[in-house]
């Protein structure tokens, strides 16, 4: 069960009508049908002689522009080596010491953050990221070759979670930085570790430890390469529908955005997706609070670059142009000084066409730059040229800022609040409810664990709100409410967030093509004799326990409880302890070889 966004934002409540989430239900479906029309177009255009970039039709966006925030992700360590059972045999010694060396270890799995990445594109094609097994211990005390590790890479920002339980596992924010999501196996010790001076010839052996095996949910906050600025009804939304996979609402009236949507346009396999963000239109006195005021601009206010979008179709472009220009400045001096690229939109429309080109030529000189083009949001007519413009001027300015900054880029970049320190090892589960009989229907929720999750909460994603609406669930919050008489549709505020209330509802976006993975998975493990479960939440049998111990300390997975035990602090791993009398029965799991 969880709950639904309609806002992240107080200042969204006069919009109740705007629900986020619905929007997102529908477009659910929009996204699926646009799949499979990218899919078939991908299909013509793997015809020999055809080519992506010359596809006549210019409605469709081309198959690769797509978009990437989430990811799940099934990850399996290495299993050790087995220990061998093996003796001496050597010239005057028939029957030597035992001499069965240990299994080496598997290899663990990584993520990596690499920065030349920007999206989660690469983690949709895998389902399962697999490392090596160790291989068997040999005799003459040889141990066995250890499994090579697996580095998964991620680009920074990216933030790992279990999947079941929505434990944050950790974030990679920095290049370079690595997380490890699944702990290898230990080999299992060969006949020479387990002699003593009692028993001289030891036929037995341990077993490799299985590696660790678990789902991952992935996210990628992402910060905007290039931020839209634009009147209202300048085609902002169409824009970026059009540049990538996302689906903003679009109207033909005023304020249609009331929150910032993201997108990804994805320029291609030699090249990192350009990020784009949408934001609600601006108008005169916006820097004074008119209309939807400046709040949404602190999604901007990390942009590279911003997109300024003029509606040709105004009375006045070139007069819109500078009162935005005057707004932002009067905001925030730094945004006035942000680099722009400037389009001239609509010019479909005869008219618009008519006086472009004078048009052009009065923004070029009120701009103070030539970096300013037409384009057709709706017919897309240069705008998959405008794209590989801006991803161009979107890297020269990275370029100019590392400089600039010395390197210290990622720090600026990344949102304010940091996960791997974030407080969701809050002792306190604490909260309380309060409503006031004078607003029935509304209800707050205090606590600091949960206006934690709140703040750490990405309201633009469905999978982040649904994951958001379980928290609640977990915490015994969403119970706890409907036994205080919450309905369905009521409004439930958490630190600056407002809510739907809506229980037994999630909508959780997964591409068709990873379901039908997940699905043959599923059926697999099901056959293999393994857990069936699969990458959809409630696909869990409710009944069965998820272990859980956090991924720092290893030992997360808990495949076979009775026989591992969780690592200690240096990676070490121990199955006997030290004063187990050897003399006794075999441990349980040990693997009797005769030789
Ligand atoms: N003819 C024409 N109409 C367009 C074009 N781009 C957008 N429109 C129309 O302009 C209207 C507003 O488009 P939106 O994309 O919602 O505008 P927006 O800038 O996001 O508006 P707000 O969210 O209100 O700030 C819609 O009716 C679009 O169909 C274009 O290139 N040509
Ligand atoms: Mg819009």
């Amino acid at each position: 069960s969880s709950f639904q966004s309609i806002t992240s934002s107080r200042t969204q409540t006069h919009h109740p009508s705007t629900s986020l989430f619905s929007a997102v239900e529908k477009d659910a479906d929009t996204i699926k049908a646009e799949e499979a029309r990218a899919r078939a177009l991908a299909k013509k255009n793997a015809a020999p002689g055809s080519s992506q970039l010359t596809s006549t039709n210019k409605q469709q966006p081309p198959p690769e522009w797509k978009f990437f925030d989430t990811a799940r992700v099934h990850v399996t360590a290495g299993s050790g080596g087995n220990g061998c059972v093996a003796f001496r045999r050597e010239k005057g010694e028939a029957m030597g010491g035992p001499s069965g060396g240990r299994g080496g270890s598997g290899g663990n799995v990584y993520f990596l953050a690499d920065r030349s990445l920007n999206t989660l594109a690469g983690l949709r094609s895998k389902i399962h990221v697999r490392a090596d097994s160790g291989k068997n211990g040999i005799g003459k005390g040889k141990d066995g070759v250890k499994g090579d590790d697996v580095y998964v890479r991620v680009p920074c920002g990216t933030i790992v979670r279990e999947l079941h339980s929505q434990k944050v596992a950790g974030e990679l924010r920095k290049d370079g930085e690595t997380l490890i999501v699944a702990k290898a196996g230990r080999g299992g010790r060969g006949n020479a570790a387990f002699m003593t001076h009692r028993r001289t010839a030891p036929k037995f052996s341990e077993r490799g430890e299985p590696g660790a095996e678990r789902w991952l949910s992935v996210e990628l906050r992402l910060v905007a390469d290039v931020g839209f600025l634009g009147m209202p009804n300048a085609g902002k939304s169409t824009l970026l529908s059009v540049a990538s996979a996302a689906k903003p609402k679009i109207a033909n009236y005023p304020f249609t955005t009331i929150t910032p949507n993201l997108g990804v346009c994805d320029l291609g396999e030699d090249s990192s997706g350009l990020v784009l963000c949408d934001i609600p239109g601006l108008i005169e006195g916006a820097s004074q609070g008119t209309g939807l005021g400046f709040s949404f601009l602190r999604h901007v206010q990390r942009c590279k670059v911003l997109l300024h979008v003029v509606d040709g179709t105004s009375n006045d472009p070139v007069g819109d142009f500078n009162i935005l220009n005057n707004e932002l400045k009067a905001y925030d001096d730094m945004l006035g000084k942000k680099p722009q690229v400037v389009v001239l939109n609509k010019v479909d429309v005869p008219e618009v066409r008519e006086k472009q080109d004078e048009l052009l030529e009065q923004l070029r000189e009120a701009a103070g730059h030539s970096r300013v083009m037409t384009i057709s949001a709706a017919t897309t007519a240069n705008v998959q040229e405008l794209m590989s413009r801006l991803k161009k001027f979107v890297e020269a300015e990275k370029e100019k800022n590392k400089e600039e900054l010395g390197g210290l880029e990622e720090d600026i970049l990344l949102a304010e609040v940091d996960f791997s320190k974030a407080a969701l090892d809050s002792d306190s589960d604490d909260y309380e409810i309060t409503s006031d009989p004078a607003y029935p229907g509304q209800w707050r929720v205090k606590g600091p664990y949960i206006e934690q999750v709140a703040k750490m909460t990405h309201w633009e994603y469905p999978e982040a709100v649904e994951r958001f609406g379980r928290q609640l669930q977990a915490l015994g919050i969403a119970d706890e409410l409907i036994a205080r008489g919450a309905l369905e549709g009521d409004l439930v505020m958490i630190d600056e967030y407002d809510f739907d209330f809506s229980p037994g509802k999630t909508n959780p976006y997964i591409p068709q093509e990873l379901l039908d993975k997940d699905a043959m998975f599923v059926e697999q493990r099901a056959q293999n004799g393994q857990s069936p479960r699969g990458m959809l939440l409630d696909s869990k049998d409710e009944d069965e326990e998820i272990p859980w111990t956090p991924f720092k300390k290893g030992g997360y997975m808990l495949m076979d409880k009775d026989e591992i035990v969780e690592f200690n602090e240096d990676g070490e791993w121990d199955l006997l302890d030290d004063d187990f009398d050897l003399s006794g029965e075999f441990m349980d799991g040990d693997d009797l070889w005769t030789s």
